[in-house]
């Protein structure tokens, strides 16, 4: 897949947003940091050169530079989405029972519950993630997966498929959301069994997306919970304040506190080196580039996203009229 700016994206959009978009791609295309995920051995063998940034407005419109089509899995992106499917299952109350709206501070994958309740503490870490895809109703495995799948490609537009390499890479080596599945169990916070919830979860991580996927996603939560290029619900309006919050205060993981500060817009990362930020009621961004900084966030998408942020003026708390309108 060709790794440089596709020239073709002018056809796709206009000035401002594509010339900053194109300006991002060429600076940090030549930053190299970072590692691959290899804690999944089938993350190992990505490209790590592979670079691509979308942005979907909530009209529709799309800019975008780089790989923008190449598959990847969506990895802990996908538990943005399991929670809203968990939150129109059971409704707000009895999700907060089971899984709190706390950050933690510590790492996505932290053996960790809340001290008083045992609830893990968000539905943005593995431990929430894992009891949030246990609340997904179905009357057995391959309904559940088929609802799960359903979901994603009522946001996205597009079939939603599992990578299934990706899927049994991670299955047979993922012995730590496994002890963290058992510590729930334990304390009753999730009683099903615990291999079928397992798998959905590693199932809901090994979907298969594109960057361009990643922007409509976050543009269809941007837009009220409405696809924008499919005009399709995705999901009940009423739980998207639940769903941005989260992502706001813990979609960063231990590095939440500093997004929130510098970039200020609701956002969710993956292993996969993906990042689907939400400027609620304008637009969606999607970045894809392998390499991971210590906390597992993307390095190239982190930094496509501050300078985005300060370019644009989308930081939710911007009074100071810096960046470009919109
Ligand atoms: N941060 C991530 O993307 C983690 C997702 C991965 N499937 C895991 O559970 O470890």
């Amino acid at each position: 897949m060709a790794n440089k700016a596709n020239p073709e994206n002018v056809e796709i959009g206009s000035a401002p947003f594509l010339a900053v978009l194109n300006d991002l791609y060429s600076q940090y295309k030549l930053l190299k940091e970072g590692t691959l995920a290899n804690y999944i051995p089938e993350l190992a063998k990505v490209n790590p050169e592979l670079f691509s940034i979308c942005i979907v407005t909530v009209d529709g419109q799309r800019y975008e530079v780089g790989d923008n089509q190449h598959q990847f899995t969506i990895q802990s992106i996908s538990k943005v989405f399991a929670y809203g499917l968990a939150l129109e299952d059971h409704g707000r109350d009895y999700v907060l029972t089971k899984v709190g709206v706390e950050p933690t501070g510590d790492a996505f994958n932290a053996i960790i519950l809340d001290e008083q309740s045992k609830r893990p503490y968000n539905p943005m870490v593995n431990a929430g993630a894992i009891a949030t895809t246990s609340l997904i109703k179905g009357s057995g495995a391959t309904e559940r997966l088929n609802r799960v799948l359903d979901m994603f490609q009522k946001y996205t537009g597009q079939n939603a498929l599992v990578d299934i390499s990706v899927f049994t890479s991670e299955r047979s080596t993922g012995h730590r959301n496994r002890a963290i599945a058992h510590l729930m169990l334990n304390f009753g916070m999730i009683d099903q069994n615990i291999e079928e919830v397992l798998d959905l979860y590693f199932q809901q991580c090994a979907v298969m997306v594109n960057c361009q996927d990643l922007a409509v996603m976050a543009a269809t939560l941007a837009n009220r919970g409405m696809n924008p290029i499919t005009g399709e619900q995705a999901i009940d309006s009423r739980y998207i304040k639940d769903i941005l919050s989260v992502m706001y205060t813990c979609g960063m993981y231990n590095f939440a506190g500093e997004w929130a500060y510098k970039v200020g817009i609701p956002a969710k990362s993956g292993v996969c080196g993906g990042i689907m930020a939400v400027v609620p009621h304008k637009m969606g961004i999607g970045v894809f580039s392998p390499l991971l900084d210590v906390r597992g966030n993307s390095v190239r998408g982190v930094k496509v996203c501050e300078e985005l942020s300060q370019r644009l003026g989308l930081h939710l708390f911007e009074c100071s009229g810096e960046g470009l309108k919109f």
